[in-house]
């Protein structure tokens, strides 16, 4: 076994055992990893045909960060950063530091080249998933010839109360993990090799996945402690993945087993929620808080009825307006989306009360999906209690190929 391939938790442990204050490859080489089947020691491969942190079964934590090219980014700026972060996110996903010398191991002189923090913790089942904005296909690099058509801005919908400060970016970076710190390391790590080439525009921190892409996971629960994630499109969905997740490239080629990414930072308004009985809770969801059962009946993957009539609502037993059925695929061509987003809470207003809400992730092969969807949910009941104020879309290259760059689609 290589240096670099030595965990940072074996590191660790070298480290202790001979009381050194640096790992060398040869050091290292004799290593072994962790073998324990801890669910900490989980290691999502970071190549193959699609990104990982897709359809990978949803880890409870997340760090997302947009990214902005310098003014004084090139070309071959935007290639080498490209193929640095791919290097980098590589190792980090297996459990290893940034670089092989990593913390401690570049000698006293010069500051580490990894900064730390994970050191001790293994991968997390860590997912590094990127993406290109659109403003990335613009006049500064010479790459308006590989925009995928698809890869429009989004427009203006009913309710939107969008900031720029949680808006847009030139390249996004999704990591998540089962831990926390795993994830903010690897965007730590990650931002500070972009220096003097792309520098942070905005970030979120979520906790609690509110979305499934597994049965085996239990459905999560959003912050209006509803079941979340129960109609998702699943890892397991081969046809329904083919359909509305993966992009087939007919555009460009680059772009076939990619697929497209929609952020939405949504405000959740608890405490206006908080007051509301729990039949018109439920009416506005159009599923039972308990099970997370269609209100038309039956249990939590029941398929909705929306043609069954309440005596006791007086009307549909799913109102016209509850978001279920407005975002159900009968409502909108059959579209579906792969859901992916995380509960978010960043402390309080003055007036006390709770700044926290949705970061909404959804993976389609079109953003063209979410905005049909989205458009939908323009009578949406639920628009009482939520605000959107934030917006991003992301082109997500197809898989990475071991020893390519995410970036070779670009280029090539
Ligand atoms: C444009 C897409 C969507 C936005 C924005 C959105 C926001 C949002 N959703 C909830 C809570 C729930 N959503 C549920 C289902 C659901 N939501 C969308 C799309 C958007 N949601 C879809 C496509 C679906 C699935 C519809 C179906 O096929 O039945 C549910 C029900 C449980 C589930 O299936 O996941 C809940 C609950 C909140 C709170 C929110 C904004 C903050
Ligand atoms: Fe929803």
């Amino acid at each position: 076994m290589t240096g670099s391939r030595l965990s940072r938790r074996s590191a660790l442990g070298l480290i202790g055992a001979a009381g050194a204050v640096g790992v060398t490859g040869g050091f290292a080489a004799g290593a072994t990893r962790d073998d324990a089947p801890a669910t900490e020691d989980r290691v999502v491969p970071f190549h193959g045909p699609h990104q990982a942190g897709i359809t990978t079964p949803v880890q409870q934590h997340l760090y997302f960060a947009s990214f902005d090219l310098t003014s004084t980014a090139d070309r071959d700026d935007v290639r080498s950063l490209l193929a640095d972060w791919t290097d980098a996110a590589a190792r980090m996903t297996r459990g290893e530091e940034v670089t092989a010398e990593g913390a401690t191991g570049g000698g006293p002189y010069k500051p580490p080249d990894d900064t730390g923090e994970a050191l001790g913790l293994s991968a997390h089942a860590l997912t590094v998933t990127f993406g290109f904005g659109p403003s990335l296909f613009d006049d500064r690099f010479g790459l308006a010839d590989r925009r995928p058509r698809e890869l429009v801005e989004l427009p203006s919908f009913a309710f939107d109360l969008l900031e720029d400060r949680y808006s847009g970016g030139d390249l996004c970076i999704q990591a998540c993990a089962e831990d926390p710190q795993v994830a903010v390391h690897a965007i730590r790590n990650l931002s500070r090799i972009a220096f003097g080439r792309a520098q942070v525009r905005w970030t979120q921190l979520g906790y609690g996945r509110t979305s499934t892409t597994t049965k085996a996971q239990a459905t999560p629960r959003n912050l209006f402690g509803f079941k979340d994630g129960t109609a998702n499109v699943f890892g397991t969905d081969t046809a329904d993945l083919e359909r509305w997740v993966w992009s087939d490239g007919s555009d460009q080629p680059w772009m076939a087993g990619g697929s497209f990414l929609v952020a939405r930072k949504i405000a959740m308004l608890i405490e206006s929620w908080d007051r509301v009985r729990l039949e018109e809770q439920e009416a506005i969801i159009g599923r039972d808080k308990g099970e997370g059962a269609p209100l038309s009946g039956g249990r939590e993957f029941t398929d909705p009825d929306f043609d069954v009539v309440s005596t006791q609502a007086g009307g549909p037993a799913i109102p016209m307006t509850a978001h279920m059925r407005l975002a159900h695929p009968d409502q909108n061509g059959g579209a579906r989306l792969l859901r992916r987003g995380y509960n978010y809470v960043e402390g309080n207003n003055d007036l006390g009360q709770l700044n926290a809400g949705l970061f909404f992730l959804a993976y389609g092969r079109s953003p063209q999906q979410f905005i049909d969807i989205q458009r939908s949910l323009a009578t949406d009941a639920l628009n009482e209690y939520i605000r959107h104020i934030g917006s991003a879309v992301f082109a997500i290259p197809r898989g990475i190929r071991p020893g390519g760059s995410v970036g070779d689609g670009l280029f090539g």
